[in-house]
């Protein structure tokens, strides 16, 4: 049935007018228009818990109880789901890993920070096949714990405490990780139309893996990270090796956290591929509603237990898949390996030779013997010569795999979540990791106003104070709450070399902040703040509007030793339509690369049209560029961008992919320049709504206070400690 059809009264008999299924939504109407719903996901009013505060409450969750009933819980099988040799481990682990793997460093979208396993498309990849059987077997640990533990850190916490159960010593645990109740709309997973299409949609040249398209990591539609079967489901380890490299880079793991993970994921558990994929129904989001939520069911033979499918491997790697040893190792390093196909269909590697005793029993039945296997991305570790060095060394000496192990377990499982200040509970380890992007603590007894007089009367410009403060502050980005003012990174390689941050003018205006830092005992992340904030007081007074930001001192200043240069470099910008800045070898549209940096800022559509005139009529434009300036007034916070960008007299000529001219409409004469960011406030219809708000005579004052309000926000974005 089709919307015509309920219009005209055709087929359906029941009347309903509603658009209850996507498919005939405005963005199907017309594709490129802005999506500016990414902005306003996971409204108050679609949260079951709306004002419920998750990170106060889970404080006192009974920690020791939950543990308790975890442990009992791999253990207990499930008839409708069997436990292979009796311990649900294995399943609970991938399932951790698979939420915890989708995070990636370029824009810090995926991980497990959210609990987003939960929902499409994430529950109903085929690389996550049978993890609702998990998620299932944890409802009972989930209804009896209930709002203090969310999913997110259950999913997290399950894998975690399996290890424990197996023998692993683990790094620690940190709970925090609050839930979300509606899928995600911002994050963008590869332009596929298909499941597992090949590779190549995704690469320049698939041989290349470097050549993937960013912000991926994933190789293939679907998957968390390799194909096991080989690139492309081609089995040649080398090949894979590369593969396997450049994707948990992405991830942000180097060759030996790689390797560890790697070994330590499949040490315990074991893959499923005894029967016929083509038994199995449709994945969760696409099964019928009979299956209660549940995909990939097999209603025709018995297709659990020993004979379940998931990825269609088969088999073990271990002689006890039940325990953490170094048994990985020695089956790998020991053995010399061939290609065979699983009852399935899938490549897998097995032994040439192997001793009846070093072979695992079967999932179900002790007296019966299995052969172990091992995936493409396995012999990876043997055949790639980084990987092998890594393989001899850990093998020698267990206690570096166990160690390189339980961190890189740690990091996989906590990256998302910020600096370890947000750590919530008894295990979480209080060792500074350099990826946590350490900031001590600043002091907040100096004298702020003292502090304030001096920047005022040092010298330095509205639109110096305003743009670098900016600058310090806009590398935040809440996907996995890095960056940020706090630690005046900004001073710091990579950061203070960045084009985006004018570098000339950047050094000029410290040198003139740090020693009123220095002097007054009040952190440079401070002071630039505090700077800005002056800053547009000043334009606002200009404007004839008094305002007085709020100010909450205590940030501190992070040092080279404790910052890892390279992993800040995804952080920096390409472009910023606040800044009105685009590197010139940047050819994606400007004002969407405007909504993905608002979106990862947290601003909602409103503050970010308010950011964007105030700093238009400030004057911030990169490198003093009048483009997009808009104004005759410059440095009055003024709502003359919204009342020039709606103005008829004004007509807008293209000067170029990114430039325009603004001229009166009678005379012809160039006012202004503009960008195509400073035009779509005035052209999408949604956001020149908004602009028409501030072009109103009579919310002048409003825009004033609503951009100190958005300006505030942006400054105090990673101040965890206010929260
Ligand atoms: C190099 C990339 C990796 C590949 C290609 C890969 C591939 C696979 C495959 C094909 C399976 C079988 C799934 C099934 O049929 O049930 C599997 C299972 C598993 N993987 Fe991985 N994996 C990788 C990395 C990891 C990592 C990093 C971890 C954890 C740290 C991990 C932990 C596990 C565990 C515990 C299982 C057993 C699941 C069970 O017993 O039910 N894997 N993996």
């Amino acid at each position: 049935m089709d919307g015509n059809e309920i219009r005209t009264g055709g087929k359906c008999p029941v009347m309903h007018g509603a658009i209850t299924e996507t498919g005939t939504t405005v963005m199907d109407w017309w594709p490129k228009s802005l999506n500016l719903d990414i902005l306003h996901q996971h409204d108050r009013k679609a949260n079951p818990l709306a004002g419920f505060n998750y990170r106060e409450e889970v404080k006192s969750l009974d920690f020791d109880g939950l543990k308790k009933d975890l442990l009992a819980l791999m253990t207990d099988s499930q008839d409708w789901w069997p436990a292979d040799w009796g311990h649900y481990g294995g399943l609970f682990i991938r399932m951790s890993w698979h939420a915890a793997g989708t995070y990636r460093l370029a824009d810090g979208r995926g991980g497990a920070s959210t609990g987003n396993h939960r929902f499409a498309p994430l529950n109903s990849w085929p690389d996550n096949a049978n993890l609702d059987k998990a998620r299932r077997l944890l409802w009972p640990i989930k209804k009896k714990y209930g709002n203090k533990l969310s999913w997110a850190d259950l999913m997290v916490l399950a894998g975690t405490v399996a290890y424990e159960s197996m023998g692993l010593k683990t790094f620690g645990f940190a709970f925090g990780r609050e839930d979300i109740w509606a899928p995600e709309k911002d994050v963008y997973w590869g332009a596929e139309k298909e499941w597992l299409a090949p590779s190549d949609n995704r690469y320049d040249d698939v041989t290349n893996p470097s050549t993937m398209e960013n912000p991926l990591a994933a190789v293939q539609m679907g998957l968390i990270y390799v194909n096991p079967e080989g690139v492309n489901g081609k089995p040649d380890p080398l090949a894979t090796a590369q593969q396997v490299r450049e994707t948990f880079a992405r991830m942000a793991m180097d060759d030996e956290e790689t390797f560890a993970l790697t070994v330590g994921g499949h040490t315990v558990g074991k893959c499923h591929g005894n029967g016929s994929a083509d038994l199995l129904g449709a994945e969760p989001e696409g099964a019928g509603l009979e299956e209660g939520g549940l995909g990939w069911m097999n209603n025709t033979t018995r297709g659990i237990g020993a004979n379940t499918v998931t990825s269609g491997i088969e088999g073990a790697w271990t002689t006890h898949p039940t325990k953490w040893d170094n048994g990985y190792l020695h089956m790998l390093l020991n053995h010399d390996w061939e290609l065979r196909k699983s009852p399935a269909g899938a490549w897998q590697w097995e032994p040439v030779d192997i001793k009846e005793e070093d072979k695992p029993v079967d999932a179900e039945n002790p007296a019966i013997r299995r052969n172990p296997i091992m995936t493409d991305a396995d012999m990876a570790m043997k055949m790639d010569p980084i990987y092998r060095e890594i393989a001899e060394r850990f093998y020698q000496n267990p206690a570096l795999l166990d160690d390189a192990f339980a961190r890189a377990w740690f990091k996989l499982t906590h990256r998302d979540m910020g600096p370890k200040d947000r750590y919530i509970g008894p295990e979480a380890p209080q060792e500074d990791l350099i990826w946590q992007d350490p900031v001590p603590a600043g002091r907040k007894d100096y004298d702020v106003a003292a502090v304030k007089a001096q920047i005022a009367a040092a010298g330095l410009s509205v639109s110096d104070m305003v743009a670098t403060a900016w600058d310090s502050a806009r590398t935040f980005r809440g996907s996995d709450l890095r960056g940020g003012a706090n630690g005046a990174r900004i001073r710091l390689a990579p950061q203070k070399d960045w084009e985006g941050n004018e570098p000339a003018r950047l050094t000029r205006v410290l040198s003139v902040l740090e020693p009123i830092a220095a002097a007054s005992g009040a952190s440079l992340a401070d002071v630039i703040v505090l700077a800005g904030n002056l800053g547009v007081e000043k334009a606002a007074k200009a404007a004839g509007v008094a305002l007085d930001l709020p100010f909450a001192p205590g940030r501190g200043d992070a040092s080279d030793a404790m910052t890892d240069a390279a992993s800040f470099a995804p952080l920096e910008p390409v472009a910023d339509g606040f800044r009105n800045w685009l590197k010139k070898d940047y050819v994606v549209s400007a004002e969407e690369l405007l909504l993905d940096r608002a979106q990862l800022m947290g601003l909602t559509a409103p503050e970010m049209t308010c950011l964007i005139g105030g700093m238009r009529v400030i004057g911030t434009n990169h490198g003093g560029t009048r483009h997009g300036v808009f104004t005759d007034r410059v440095g009055a916070l003024t709502t003359d961008f919204f009342v020039n960008l709606t103005d008829m007299a004004f007509k807008w000529v293209p000067k170029g992919a990114n430039l325009y001219e603004i001229q009166d409409r009678n005379s012809g004469a160039v006012k202004w320049t503009a960008t195509r960011v400073d035009l779509v406030f005035g052209s999408n219809s949604v956001l020149r709504a908004y602009a028409e708000v501030y072009a109103q005579d009579d919310n002048k004052e409003k825009f004033v206070r609503d951009f100190a309000a958005a300006w505030t926000k942006m400054m105090n974005a990673d101040r965890f400690d206010l929260a």
